[in-house]
């Protein structure tokens, strides 16, 4: 089989190296040998330790070339990268990728390509890198009724919140420290914005609800407001904060099915399965009516964490064309509404500064119960001459809990809104 790689950086470096050094192996376990037709990069004269045969800096030619079999996509970003796929693809050679942009935004195309010349696409590293995920949904769980895919997809954005937690220091301060020590990109904004995240979850709602779902479908809330005192108020409740990616499916009282994807801070009780998840490692947690409940958990990121997702997809590849077969195919037959945030679920953790006399805890359960949001929880402590309440509540509609949060900001009786997210999990 022979392979077009784009692309020769962190992962694709890491690529290279694992399908020269281990050429006997894989080509054992594929059934095949798996040997490199091409590699395409930006700048060939800047890759020495590359075989300068192999290299070209014409993408475009080298997708179609009838020398290639199978096209390793390890460039990243939308365009030029969709156009050479799709040609890639409608020329019968079949696609790895590990680009989670491209395929929350335009797996449609691919799949449509994919399926119209008989070729794979598979892209295992592009969520949760490393950690075997996607084969799972697409392909073990795929007699099952799977409910909720929720985790940690963003290493970046669980590194700093983890830091957060352990120091009690602010969000700018931890940013800095984790690009200085090289947690966080350059420009960090597509991890701390949720945007990575958010494509992530585009693309497991996909798989797991058989619906097509893209980023835009996703909300999307990143880590830039979340404070120390957002941290030390879950300490106080035995919770901390983790960025999520939660897909779900939902039932309205009518019985209609929809599915809900979003990408925000969360307080999670400290024994959640989540809340373990330290430094830069991602954890995904499914739950499907007959498996139960499932955890996958390892290393999201990083060159020869990703490349070993990429080289199983490789060989997955091989063992099809030797068996003269296909993988499988894009499953969006359920075609399920998304339902917008506001009307999504969700249960809120809310804590105030306000006035310690009479009547204020009144007014402030009086706006809740206004926006028929029911309370779980109600703490209230003294600090001088005023008092900290905290206020848990059941789940509502997410527009009903942020709107009852806007009416209490504008109470007199309340000097401070310190603390609001959105919370999952068992109280204690
Ligand atoms: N780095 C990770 O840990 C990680 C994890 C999971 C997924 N990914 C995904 O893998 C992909 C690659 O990421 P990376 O970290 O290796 O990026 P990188 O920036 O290290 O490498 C990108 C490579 O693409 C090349 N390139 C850019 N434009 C090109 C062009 N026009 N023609 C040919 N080559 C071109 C660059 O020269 C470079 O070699 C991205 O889609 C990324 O989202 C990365
Ligand atoms: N920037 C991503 C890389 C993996 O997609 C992260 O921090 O997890
Ligand atoms: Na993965």
């Amino acid at each position: 089989m022979r392979v077009a790689l784009l692309g020769c950086g962190t992962v694709g470096g890491e690529v290279a190296r694992l399908l020269t050094e281990q050429a006997d192996e894989l080509a054992a376990r594929a059934g095949t040998a798996v040997e490199l037709a091409g590699i395409a990069v930006r700048r060939p004269d800047k890759h020495p330790e590359l075989p300068p045969e192999l290299l070209t800096a014409d993408a475009e030619k080298l997708v179609t070339s009838d020398d290639v079999d199978v096209v390793v996509e390890l460039v990243g970003g939308i365009e030029p990268v969709r156009g050479w796929l799709v040609a890639a693809l409608k020329a019968g050679k079949s696609v790895v990728t590990a680009n989670k942009a491209l395929l929350a935004e335009h797996s449609a195309d691919l799949f449509e390509a994919a399926d119209a010349a008989g070729a794979d696409l598979y892209f295992e590293a592009a969520v949760a890198g490393a950690i075997p995920l996607l084969r799972p949904l697409r392909e073990s769980l795929a007699g099952d009724r799977i409910t909720r895919v929720m985790g940690i997809v963003n290493g970046t954005t669980n590194y700093i919140l983890s830091a957060m937690d352990s120091t009690g220091a602010g969000y700018a301060e931890t940013l800095d420290e984790a690009s200085r020590l090289g947690y966080a990109e350059a420009d960090p904004t597509a991890d701390v914005d949720g945007y990575d995240a958010a494509s992530k979850a585009a693309i497991l709602a996909s798989l797991a609800f058989h619906t097509r779902v893209t980023a835009s479908d996703v909300h999307r809330e990143g880590i830039a407001d979340v404070t120390a005192s957002d941290l030390a108020a879950a300490r106080g409740l035995g919770r901390t904060v983790k960025l999520l990616a939660i897909c779900e499916r939902v039932t309205d009282d009518d019985g209609v099915e929809s599915v809900s994807a979003r990408v925000h801070p969360v307080m999670i009780p400290r024994s959640h399965q989540l809340a373990g998840v330290g430094g830069a490692f991602n954890a995904v947690y499914v739950e499907a009516d007959a498996a139960g409940e499932l955890m996958f958990y390892g290393q999201g990121a990083g060159g020869a964490p990703t490349a070993s997702a990429v080289l199983g997809d490789l060989v997955a590849v091989a063992r099809n064309l030797v068996a003269g077969g296909r993988g499988p195919r894009e499953s969006a037959h359920a075609a399920l509404p998304v339902r917008p945030m506001g009307q999504t679920p969700t249960r809120y953790h809310v804590s105030l500064s306000v006035a310690d006399r009479a009547g204020v805890l009144a007014q402030v359960a009086q706006a809740f119960a206004g926006h028929g949001v029911s309370i779980a929880a109600v703490r209230q402590s003294d600090v001088g001459d005023r008092a900290s309440l905290v206020v848990v509540t059941h789940q509502a509609p997410d527009a009903a809990l942020q709107s009852t949060v806007d009416e209490i900001a504008k109470l007199d009786v309340v000097h401070e809104v310190v603390s609001v997210m959105r919370v999952e999990g068992e109280d204690q």
